[in-house]
Parts: structure tokens; sequence; C-alpha cells
């Protein structure tokens, strides 16, 4: 297969730890507390039923323990800002399982890597299904998303709201195997030539933005064009040329609209039934319906114009979309399955390789010494006359440990995408009722001193030895030994681990071969804020870039 043809408050850059922002959340909540309780209680008062599972097995074993919440909102006031703080808070109280209520969705928070595995893999046939959180999975999109649909091997049978008629939805066994055949490691074989030129394009773009070091830079949007060029490439068989494409504009934010609109704790909507039947639609709920149609609006009509191109006999790039016309038939697919997979890809694939590139250009500055380390290995392994390629990783452990220290110390999705049990579960004797939302505390697994001493320092040199892509480290029969928690866990983790390892790589090791990369002196960088509810990325920051050598130019075709 070929895919060819808000304000913060600045901190030192040094420290990433945000622990201190956990007493800040609670205070920041407090208004949004007292006019949520207040929402509650007419809720409470307007509403007969409020149901809860029964929470002890037949052996008496109960629920795992945990904070006791308010009545009918349960925890969700004290989960409004940093959410990974407060869980990281409760872990420490109330263990590596805990429980929490919001609204009548019981959760329980997993914090320890072998309980992660134990539940998520070994019992992976019961711990791998989704809850359709109201927003996400259901408006959205629309009970079609791969990330959002529960785990089964049979078709669903759906009443569409509002229609009245029966149809046929895909099962997500379906929309993950389509979406596996381009994104498993044989296909990003396929196309690693196209990562390797955006990352070249990438760098290309730095350098000439900045008029070549002279002017400070923020490196943010030329980082989401570049994941942005690897997705459409991958999806729709097309590049944008220039930042100024309106597609750069548009897709970018429809990505961070989806992820300010989806965190898996910050929306009550989806915990509250009764808030999803109000005669008038909440704010959120208006979003999340005008992204659900400017989804499908953009990613539907550009597969509609690949379709004119394919009936009219042109030739059309190898890509996702041609998959999927070819297959339409044979696999069932309408155009809202289509336009849904691939928003899902565009959503799945941007915001998050950006994400880490975009984390990465705000932490390196206050490192001089690593930059300095990673420059002699760049010399040392590459040279000055070519720019690294993914055949120097291997050989490249210093930049390897940099980009999984990013990861531990950044992870986009501090929370994961919460998995849920399809069946009555009894752990160590406690009780998790089926259809209970299971969330990967990764916050405090990569803040456990145990596994990583002196876990608020950013400190490459704990990966150093250790030379496992982080997709064959998700593997390994030690849960404590694994690298990060990135990609999830189990039967759901990220297909696309293969093509992000890659894209990130070929990025960050591209950056650092031609630039050194400080802050600009008054200018701190804030590592403390952060952009998004379910995929995070460092608020508006720029930063000075200096060619490191007299061939970068030459090197980059300047
Ligand atoms: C740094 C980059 C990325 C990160 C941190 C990331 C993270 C994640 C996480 C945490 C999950 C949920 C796993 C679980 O349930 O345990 C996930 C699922 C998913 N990711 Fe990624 N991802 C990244 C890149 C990508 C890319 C490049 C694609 C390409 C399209 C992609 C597509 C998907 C899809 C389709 C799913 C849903 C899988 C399912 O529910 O069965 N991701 N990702």
């Amino acid at each position: 297969m070929s895919a060819f043809n808000f304000n913060a408050t600045p901190i030192d850059a040094r420290s990433y730890t945000q622990t201190d922002n956990l007493y800040n959340g609670f205070d920041r909540g407090s208004s949004l507390f007292l006019l949520t309780s207040l929402i509650a209680a007419a809720i409470y008062l307007s509403s007969k039923v409020f149901y809860r599972r029964p929470l002890t097995d037949d052996k008496g074993n109960t629920i795992p323990d945990g904070p006791t919440g308010l009545p009918v909102l349960g925890s969700f006031p004290f989960l409004t800002d940093y959410p990974e703080l407060t869980l990281d808070y409760w872990a420490k109280k109330f263990g590596s399982l805990y429980s929490i209520w919001l609204g009548n969705q019981l959760f329980v928070i997993v914090s320890d890597p072998q309980i992660v595995k134990d539940l998520m893999v070994t019992n992976g046939a019961i711990f791998s299904s989704r809850k359709e959180m109201y927003l996400k999975s259901q408006i959205i999109f629309a009970g079609r998303g791969i990330t959002a649909t529960p785990y089964n091997d049979k078709w669903q049978v759906r009443l569409l709201a509002g229609r009245g008629n029966h149809t046929y939805i895909l099962g997500r066994r379906t929309h993950r195997r389509l979406a596996t055949t381009w994104l498993n490691k044989p296909a990003v074989e396929s196309y690693t030539a196209v990562l390797d030129y955006e990352a070249t394009v990438l760098v290309h773009d730095l350098y000439y933005h900045s008029n070549g070091g002279k002017l400070p830079i923020n490196p943010q949007p030329h980082a989401g064009r570049c994941s942005l060029n690897n997705m459409l490439t991958i999806t729709f068989g097309m590049r944008t040329d220039t930042i100024e494409h309106p597609l750069v504009a548009e897709a970018l934010s429809l990505s961070r609209a989806f992820m300010n609109c989806t965190g898996p704790v910050s929306n009550m909507i989806d915990f509250v039934p009764i808030l999803q039947k109000l005669p008038f639609n909440l704010p959120l709920k208006t979003r999340a319906q005008k992204l659900h149609a400017d989804l499908v609006k953009t990613y539907g009509g550009m597969i509609n114009e690949i379709d004119e191109r394919m009936k009219r006999g042109e030739q059309v790039p190898d890509c996702l979309v041609k998959t999927l016309l070819l297959a339409q038939e044979e696999e069932g697919l309408d155009h809202l399955d289509m336009a849904i997979l691939c928003s899902a890809f565009m959503i799945g694939g941007v915001e998050t390789t950006a994400s880490i590139m975009q984390w990465f250009s705000a932490l390196i500055p206050a490192y001089p010494e690593i930059q300095a380390k990673a420059h002699e290995e760049l010399d040392r392994v590459v040279g000055r006359n070519r720019l690294p390629t993914i055949d120097d990783e291997k050989n490249l452990p210093f930049i390897h440990a940099i980009i999984k220290e990013v990861e531990r110390c950044h992870n986009p999705f501090w929370l994961g995408t919460p998995h849920v049990n399809s069946q009555d579960f009894t752990y160590r004797g406690q009780f998790i009722p089926k259809d209970t939302v299971v969330v990967l505390n990764t916050y405090t697994m990569h803040h456990d001193p145990q596994r990583h001493p002196d876990p608020h320092t950013f400190n490459p040199d704990r990966f150093i030895n250790d030379s496992t892509l982080s997709s064959e480290s998700a593997n390994l029969a030690n849960p404590m030994e694994r690298d990060h928690w990135m990609f999830g866990v189990g039967r759901r983790i990220c297909p696309g681990m293969w093509v992000a390892e890659r894209e990130v790589f070929l990025a960050i090791a591209r950056m650092l071969w031609a630039f050194k990369m400080d802050e600009i002196p008054g200018e701190p960088i804030d590592l403390k804020e952060y952009d998004g509810l379910s995929g995070r990325s460092p608020v508006p920051f720029r930063i000075q870039i200096t060619p490191r050598h007299d061939q970068v130019e030459a090197v980059l075709g300047l």
C-alpha cells in the first residue's frame, strides 16, 4: 500500500510539575461548585428516579472505597480544573483502586500497573468496552466513532433518535479492522517516506518563518501542520502546501474543539440523564451538535470529492478513503460511517502527535545541557551532512530517551480514554459492577517515585537503557517495566501508536539536529497551564531557535 502520488501564570520552566495547582483547582472550582450545587438541588427535586446499580456482589464484596461526593453530582465539582491532580490526590488517600461517582455513573480509578494489567489485559475480554458518553459518542460521533463505541463483534441495531426508523450501525470491530489496515506496522513502513518528508518540511518552515532564527517563533502551528499533513496523506491522499491553506485552520480548530468538548470527567450532561432531556439545549450540547455537523461537512465533503473523482475514472492516490469507498458495499458502510471514521483519524492523529512535538518545544529550552548532550550524539552518529532518518533511531539512545521522558512528563491524555467492563467482576475482594467506567490514572503512574525516582524532574537518562519502542514496551510481561501509559492499554490500545512514534521521532530528532532552542529573555514558558479537556496542548509560547551549524541551510535545500 502506498500513500503517495488564558492567560497563565508563568512558572520556572525547569519544573514541569503541576502539583501546586491542586488547591488552585479547588479554589477556581468554588463558584462553579456553588452554581452546580444549585442546579443539582433543582434536578434532585424534579427527578423522581436516581438509579444506581447493586453495589455488592453475591458474596458481600463491596465497591472500592473512595471520596464521598455530593448528592446527584457526586465528585464532579472537584474535577472541573486539573482533574488529574485531584485523582492523584485521592489515589494517595484511597489507594490504587478507588471509586468515585459522577451523577449516576460509577467510576473506578486504577493507579497501579499490576492492577491495570490484571484488569485491562488479563481480563481484557471484560474490560474493553466504552461508555457511550452523551456528547462524544452519541452527539459528536453519532454512535459511529471507533474510540467511542462499545466492545462487541455483532452489528448493532439502533433506533435513530428523531428519525423513527431502524438502521444498522457498524460494530466497532469493523471500524477498528478498517482503521488498522492503515495503521499497522507494515502499512506504516509503506508510508514512512511521507512522515520523513513532512518532518523535513517542519524544520524548513521553522527556519523560514523565524527568518533563519532571527525572529522568535511559536512552533505550535507548524507542529500542527506537520501532523495534519501526515494524517491528510494517509486519510485523503492529499496535503496542504502552506500554513495559510484554509484547511490548516479548519482542521486544527475542529480537533481543538473536540479536545475541549470531550474530557472523560468534564461534562455533567454525560452523567445526569435528565440534563440530556431538557426542553432547551445546554450550550455544551449546542457546541457538540455544531462540531458533529462541521466534521461531517468538512471530512464528509472531502470523501464526496474523492468519490466523484473515482467515478470519473481519475487516478486517486491510495488512502483510507479510497479503501473505504472500494469496500463500501461489501462492508455495508454508509456515508456517515466513513465521515466519522475519517474524523476519528483526523482528530486522533493530529492533536496527539502535534501535542508531543509542542510539549517538547516548550520544555527543552530550559535544558541547555540536555540539548548539548543530544547535539553531541547527533553529530557523532549522523554527522552534519544529512538529516537523521528512522534507521538512525536505534543508534540514538539519548534522543529516544528524551522523547520517552517528554511523553512521561506530558502525556496529552492523563486520563486516557476510559474503558468499561461488560460484566460484573470482583477483584481482590472489591466489586466492580458491570458498566463501571474504568479510568487509567496515568498521571499517578507516570509520577510513581518507585518506578520513576524523583518523578517531577525532567531526566531523559532514566530511559537511557530502554531501547524499546513504546508500542513494544506496552507488551512487556512485567507492567512495572513499561516506559509509560500514554497509548492506553489492552485491546483498545491506540492503533495509531506505530505511526505516532515514527512521526514524533523524525520531527524531534530533526528539530534537535537543526536548532539550538532557547527561551526568550523576559518571556518565560508556561508549562503549568494547558489547553484541552481530553487532549492537552501547551498554551501559546514563543522560543528562539538558532541554526546549529553551517550545513543546516544546505541540507534543508534553502
Ligand atoms: C502521541 C500520539 C497519540 C496518543 C498519545 C494517543 C493516545 C490514545 C489513547 C490513550 C487511546 C485510548 C486507548 C485505550 O482505550 O486504552 C487511543 C485510541 C485511539 N487512537 Fe490514539 N493516540 C495517538 C496517536 C494516534 C494516531 C496517529 C492515530 C491515527 C489515526 C490514532 C488513532 C486512535 C484510534 C482510532 C483510537 C481508538 C481505538 C479504539 O477505541 O479501539 N491515535 N489513542
